[in-house]
Protein backbone atom coordinates (compact mmCIF):
# COMPACT_ATOMS: atom_id res chain seq x y z
CA UNK A 1 0.00 0.00 0.00
CA UNK A 2 1.16 3.48 -0.57
CA UNK A 3 1.60 5.69 1.86
CA UNK A 4 0.34 9.22 1.83
CA UNK A 5 3.38 12.16 2.86
CA UNK A 6 3.14 13.23 6.43
CA UNK A 7 1.06 16.23 6.47
CA UNK A 8 1.44 16.68 10.51
CA UNK A 9 3.95 14.80 12.87
CA UNK A 10 1.95 16.09 15.98
CA UNK A 11 -2.11 16.02 16.49
CA UNK A 12 -3.97 17.92 19.17
CA UNK A 13 -7.21 16.85 19.83
CA UNK A 14 -9.49 19.96 21.31
CA UNK A 15 -11.87 19.29 24.77
CA UNK A 16 -14.83 21.75 25.77
CA UNK A 17 -13.54 24.89 25.67
CA UNK A 18 -10.72 24.29 23.27
CA UNK A 19 -12.34 24.67 20.22
CA UNK A 20 -9.02 25.80 17.93
CA UNK A 21 -5.73 26.66 18.58
CA UNK A 22 -4.94 30.26 17.59
CA UNK A 23 -1.40 30.17 18.09
CA UNK A 24 -1.17 27.90 14.50
CA UNK A 25 0.79 30.02 11.57
CA UNK A 26 -0.25 29.44 8.06
CA UNK A 27 -2.98 27.37 9.51
CA UNK A 28 -6.09 25.55 7.15
CA UNK A 29 -8.65 23.88 7.19
CA UNK A 30 -8.93 20.07 5.18
CA UNK A 31 -11.94 17.75 5.12
CA UNK A 32 -10.98 14.20 5.77
CA UNK A 33 -12.82 10.87 5.09
CA UNK A 34 -12.10 8.13 6.13
CA UNK A 35 -13.57 4.44 6.65
CA UNK A 36 -15.00 5.28 9.65
CA UNK A 37 -16.88 7.83 8.88
CA UNK A 38 -16.49 11.44 9.16
CA UNK A 39 -14.09 13.32 11.90
CA UNK A 40 -15.31 15.93 14.78
CA UNK A 41 -15.00 18.30 11.72
CA UNK A 42 -12.19 19.65 9.47
CA UNK A 43 -8.71 19.09 10.36
CA UNK A 44 -6.46 22.29 10.98
CA UNK A 45 -3.53 22.18 9.89
CA UNK A 46 -0.61 24.55 10.91
CA UNK A 47 2.53 25.06 12.12
CA UNK A 48 4.05 26.14 15.37
CA UNK A 49 8.17 25.93 16.16
CA UNK A 50 8.81 24.68 12.97
CA UNK A 51 6.72 21.61 14.07
CA UNK A 52 3.69 20.77 11.81
CA UNK A 53 0.72 20.29 14.07
CA UNK A 54 -3.33 18.89 13.36
CA UNK A 55 -6.13 20.24 15.15
CA UNK A 56 -9.18 18.26 15.42
CA UNK A 57 -12.04 20.08 18.13
CA UNK A 58 -13.48 16.46 19.48
CA UNK A 59 -17.00 17.88 20.11
CA UNK A 60 -17.23 19.57 16.51
CA UNK A 61 -17.91 23.21 15.65
CA UNK A 62 -20.90 24.64 18.11
CA UNK A 63 -20.08 22.16 20.21
CA UNK A 64 -22.47 19.83 18.87
CA UNK A 65 -21.37 16.01 19.21
CA UNK A 66 -22.42 14.93 22.55
CA UNK A 67 -19.61 12.31 24.56
CA UNK A 68 -20.87 9.11 23.39
CA UNK A 69 -21.21 10.75 19.69
CA UNK A 70 -17.95 11.82 19.10
CA UNK A 71 -16.17 10.01 16.10
CA UNK A 72 -13.27 9.34 18.03
CA UNK A 73 -12.06 6.15 15.70
CA UNK A 74 -12.64 8.79 12.49
CA UNK A 75 -11.05 11.41 14.18
CA UNK A 76 -7.89 9.09 15.61
CA UNK A 77 -7.67 7.43 11.62
CA UNK A 78 -7.52 10.72 10.46
CA UNK A 79 -5.10 12.21 12.57
CA UNK A 80 -2.90 8.82 11.32
CA UNK A 81 -3.47 9.22 7.71
CA UNK A 82 -2.01 12.76 7.94
CA UNK A 83 1.20 11.00 9.42
CA UNK A 84 0.26 11.78 13.16
CA UNK A 85 2.83 10.18 15.02
CA UNK A 86 2.11 11.82 18.35
CA UNK A 87 -1.02 13.84 20.19
CA UNK A 88 -2.20 15.39 23.03
CA UNK A 89 -5.93 15.20 23.84
CA UNK A 90 -7.42 17.91 25.93
CA UNK A 91 -10.28 17.57 28.62
CA UNK A 92 -12.05 19.30 31.01
CA UNK A 93 -12.38 17.02 34.24
CA UNK A 94 -14.32 16.87 37.58
CA UNK A 95 -11.90 16.48 40.25
CA UNK A 96 -12.39 13.68 43.14
CA UNK A 97 -9.21 14.86 45.30
CA UNK A 98 -9.37 18.29 47.39
CA UNK A 99 -5.35 18.67 46.19
CA UNK A 100 -6.68 18.80 42.26
CA UNK A 101 -8.38 22.15 42.14
CA UNK A 102 -10.31 24.06 39.71
CA UNK A 103 -7.87 25.51 37.17
CA UNK A 104 -5.23 23.08 37.47
CA UNK A 105 -3.75 20.71 34.74
CA UNK A 106 -3.23 16.84 35.42
CA UNK A 107 -1.07 14.17 33.14
CA UNK A 108 -3.31 11.62 33.98
CA UNK A 109 -0.97 8.71 33.22
CA UNK A 110 -4.35 5.79 34.17
CA UNK A 111 -7.51 5.63 32.63
CA UNK A 112 -10.45 3.45 33.66
CA UNK A 113 -13.28 2.98 31.30
CA UNK A 114 -16.73 2.54 32.04
CA UNK A 115 -18.44 3.86 28.73
CA UNK A 116 -21.04 1.64 27.87
CA UNK A 117 -20.00 -0.45 25.15
CA UNK A 118 -21.77 1.81 22.25
CA UNK A 119 -18.94 3.98 21.10
CA UNK A 120 -17.20 2.27 18.76
CA UNK A 121 -13.58 0.78 20.40
CA UNK A 122 -11.69 -0.66 17.87
CA UNK A 123 -10.56 -0.52 14.66
CA UNK A 124 -10.61 -4.80 14.34
CA UNK A 125 -13.48 -6.62 13.14
CA UNK A 126 -14.22 -8.89 10.01
CA UNK A 127 -12.03 -11.69 10.26
CA UNK A 128 -8.95 -9.15 11.99
CA UNK A 129 -8.61 -9.77 15.65
CA UNK A 130 -6.29 -7.64 17.67
CA UNK A 131 -5.45 -7.41 21.42
CA UNK A 132 -3.30 -4.56 22.21
CA UNK A 133 -1.46 -3.98 25.12
CA UNK A 134 -2.93 -0.87 27.10
CA UNK A 135 -1.52 -1.46 30.96
CA UNK A 136 -0.10 2.19 30.69
CA UNK A 137 -2.40 4.30 28.63
CA UNK A 138 -0.49 7.08 27.93
CA UNK A 139 2.85 6.89 26.44
CA UNK A 140 5.22 6.48 28.80
CA UNK A 141 8.24 8.69 27.05
CA UNK A 142 5.81 12.09 25.50
CA UNK A 143 4.24 12.35 29.50
CA UNK A 144 6.86 14.02 31.40
CA UNK A 145 7.93 15.96 28.12
CA UNK A 146 4.22 17.48 28.58
CA UNK A 147 4.83 17.65 32.82
CA UNK A 148 8.03 19.54 31.98
CA UNK A 149 6.40 21.97 29.34
CA UNK A 150 3.45 22.89 32.03
CA UNK A 151 5.37 23.78 34.52
CA UNK A 152 7.68 25.96 32.23
CA UNK A 153 4.78 27.40 30.81
CA UNK A 154 3.85 28.46 34.40
CA UNK A 155 0.18 29.27 33.49
CA UNK A 156 -1.56 26.81 35.99
CA UNK A 157 -0.22 24.52 39.13
CA UNK A 158 0.46 21.08 36.97
CA UNK A 159 0.19 17.22 38.49
CA UNK A 160 1.90 14.80 37.01
CA UNK A 161 -0.27 11.95 37.24
CA UNK A 162 -3.59 10.98 37.86
CA UNK A 163 -5.84 8.23 36.97
CA UNK A 164 -9.15 9.27 34.82
CA UNK A 165 -12.27 7.39 35.03
CA UNK A 166 -14.34 7.92 32.02
CA UNK A 167 -18.27 7.62 32.07
CA UNK A 168 -20.65 7.44 29.42
CA UNK A 169 -22.61 10.52 30.46
CA UNK A 170 -24.10 13.02 29.13
CA UNK A 171 -25.60 13.17 32.50
CA UNK A 172 -22.98 13.94 35.14
CA UNK A 173 -22.81 11.49 37.91
CA UNK A 174 -25.01 11.07 41.14
CA UNK A 175 -23.05 12.04 44.63
CA UNK A 176 -23.46 8.12 45.00
CA UNK A 177 -21.23 7.10 42.05
CA UNK A 178 -18.87 10.32 42.75
CA UNK A 179 -18.40 8.68 45.94
CA UNK A 180 -17.77 5.32 44.75
CA UNK A 181 -15.10 6.67 42.23
CA UNK A 182 -13.45 8.08 44.98
CA UNK A 183 -13.90 4.74 47.09
CA UNK A 184 -11.90 3.52 43.93
CA UNK A 185 -8.97 6.06 44.00
CA UNK A 186 -9.72 7.55 40.83
CA UNK A 187 -8.42 10.91 40.44
CA UNK A 188 -10.46 12.76 37.72
CA UNK A 189 -13.71 12.44 36.05
CA UNK A 190 -14.57 12.88 32.54
CA UNK A 191 -16.83 11.72 29.26
CA UNK A 192 -14.41 11.36 26.31
CA UNK A 193 -10.48 9.65 27.22
CA UNK A 194 -11.67 6.34 26.48
CA UNK A 195 -12.09 5.00 23.72
CA UNK A 196 -9.78 8.27 22.22
CA UNK A 197 -6.99 6.11 24.60
CA UNK A 198 -7.27 2.68 22.79
CA UNK A 199 -8.23 3.73 19.43
CA UNK A 200 -4.81 5.48 19.45
CA UNK A 201 -2.86 2.89 21.05
CA UNK A 202 -3.96 0.61 17.76
CA UNK A 203 -3.36 3.56 15.30
CA UNK A 204 0.21 3.13 17.12
CA UNK A 205 -0.10 7.16 17.93
CA UNK A 206 1.80 7.62 21.23
CA UNK A 207 -1.06 10.24 23.35
CA UNK A 208 -1.10 11.88 26.50
CA UNK A 209 -3.85 13.25 28.25
CA UNK A 210 -3.43 16.88 29.58
CA UNK A 211 -6.87 17.32 31.65
CA UNK A 212 -8.02 21.00 32.63
CA UNK A 213 -9.61 20.66 35.94
CA UNK A 214 -12.69 22.42 36.02
CA UNK A 215 -15.06 21.85 39.50
CA UNK A 216 -15.51 19.37 41.54
CA UNK A 217 -18.12 16.89 40.41
CA UNK A 218 -20.79 16.55 43.40
CA UNK A 219 -18.79 14.87 46.36
CA UNK A 220 -18.18 18.15 48.42
CA UNK A 221 -21.90 18.76 50.06
CA UNK A 222 -20.38 22.40 51.24
CA UNK A 223 -20.00 23.23 47.50
CA UNK A 224 -22.72 23.75 44.44
CA UNK A 225 -22.47 20.12 42.27
CA UNK A 226 -20.98 20.87 38.74
CA UNK A 227 -23.34 22.41 36.34
CA UNK A 228 -21.80 22.45 32.01
CA UNK A 229 -22.21 25.96 32.89
CA UNK A 230 -19.37 25.86 35.41
CA UNK A 231 -17.18 24.05 33.18
CA UNK A 232 -17.95 26.34 30.52
CA UNK A 233 -16.79 29.38 32.50
CA UNK A 234 -13.81 27.52 34.50
CA UNK A 235 -12.79 26.55 31.01
CA UNK A 236 -13.02 30.09 29.82
CA UNK A 237 -10.85 31.66 32.28
CA UNK A 238 -8.39 28.87 32.13
CA UNK A 239 -7.63 28.21 29.00
CA UNK A 240 -5.13 29.78 28.12
CA UNK A 241 -3.25 27.49 30.68
CA UNK A 242 -3.85 25.05 28.77
CA UNK A 243 -3.12 26.65 25.67
CA UNK A 244 0.83 28.28 26.90
CA UNK A 245 1.32 24.41 28.20
CA UNK A 246 0.88 22.99 24.53
CA UNK A 247 2.85 25.71 22.67
CA UNK A 248 5.12 25.14 25.10
CA UNK A 249 5.43 21.32 24.53
CA UNK A 250 5.09 21.87 20.92
CA UNK A 251 8.26 24.54 21.09
CA UNK A 252 10.39 21.67 22.93
CA UNK A 253 9.50 17.99 22.37
CA UNK A 254 11.95 16.56 20.29
CA UNK A 255 10.97 15.28 16.86
CA UNK A 256 8.92 11.86 16.64
CA UNK A 257 11.26 9.15 18.37
CA UNK A 258 11.19 5.21 17.85
CA UNK A 259 8.65 3.91 21.24
CA UNK A 260 6.97 0.63 22.02
CA UNK A 261 3.34 2.93 21.25
CA UNK A 262 4.61 2.66 17.33
CA UNK A 263 4.96 -1.19 17.94
CA UNK A 264 2.17 -1.72 19.90
CA UNK A 265 0.43 -3.92 17.17
CA UNK A 266 3.54 -6.45 16.83
CA UNK A 267 2.69 -8.96 19.74
CA UNK A 268 -1.25 -7.94 19.18
CA UNK A 269 -2.86 -9.52 16.25
CA UNK A 270 -3.85 -13.34 16.15
CA UNK A 271 -5.52 -13.33 12.46
CA UNK A 272 -3.10 -13.44 10.07
CA UNK A 273 -3.05 -10.71 7.68
CA UNK A 274 -2.42 -12.21 4.32
CA UNK A 275 -5.94 -14.37 5.15
CA UNK A 276 -8.04 -11.30 5.50
CA UNK A 277 -10.19 -9.90 2.53
CA UNK A 278 -8.94 -7.03 0.67
CA UNK A 279 -11.87 -4.67 1.92
CA UNK A 280 -10.91 -4.89 5.73
CA UNK A 281 -7.38 -4.62 4.44
CA UNK A 282 -8.06 -1.40 2.55
CA UNK A 283 -10.39 -0.27 5.68
CA UNK A 284 -7.60 -0.56 7.73
CA UNK A 285 -5.36 1.05 5.77
CA UNK A 286 -2.59 3.29 7.70
CA UNK A 287 -3.63 1.21 11.00
CA UNK A 288 -2.09 -1.99 9.77
CA UNK A 289 0.85 -0.07 6.93
CA UNK A 290 3.54 -1.39 9.00
CA UNK A 291 2.21 -5.03 9.73
CA UNK A 292 4.28 -7.33 7.40
CA UNK A 293 2.39 -9.40 4.82
C1 LIG B 1 -19.03 20.61 29.12
S1 LIG B 1 -19.36 19.58 30.47
C2 LIG B 1 -19.00 17.88 30.09
C3 LIG B 1 -18.13 17.62 28.90
O1 LIG B 1 -16.84 18.24 29.13
C4 LIG B 1 -15.83 17.26 28.96
O2 LIG B 1 -15.49 17.25 27.59
P1 LIG B 1 -14.02 17.01 27.01
O3 LIG B 1 -13.51 15.75 27.66
O4 LIG B 1 -14.17 16.86 25.54
O5 LIG B 1 -13.20 18.22 27.39
C5 LIG B 1 -16.54 15.98 29.42
O6 LIG B 1 -15.82 14.82 29.02
C6 LIG B 1 -17.88 16.13 28.77
O7 LIG B 1 -17.86 15.74 27.41
N1 LIG C 1 -17.61 16.51 36.85
C1 LIG C 1 -17.48 16.08 35.61
N2 LIG C 1 -17.97 14.86 35.25
C2 LIG C 1 -17.81 14.42 33.99
N3 LIG C 1 -17.24 15.13 33.00
C3 LIG C 1 -16.76 16.33 33.32
N4 LIG C 1 -16.13 17.25 32.56
C4 LIG C 1 -15.85 18.30 33.36
N5 LIG C 1 -16.28 18.09 34.61
C5 LIG C 1 -16.86 16.86 34.61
Amino acid sequence: MSRKPVEAEIGIIGGSGLYELSMLADARSVDVSTPFGPPSGPIVLGELAGRRVAFVSRHGAGHRLSPSEVPAAANIYALRQLGVAEAVAVSAVGSLRAELRPGDLVVQDQLVDLTRGIRRATFFEAGVVAHLPFADPYCARLRPLLVAAARRAQGATVHDSGTYVCIEGPQFSSRAESELYRSWGMDVIGMTAAPEAKLAREAGICLTGLALVTDYDCWRRDEEAVTASMVADTMRRNVVAAQAAIAEFLATAPPAQPCDCHDALDHALLSDLAGAGEGILARLGPIVEKVPR
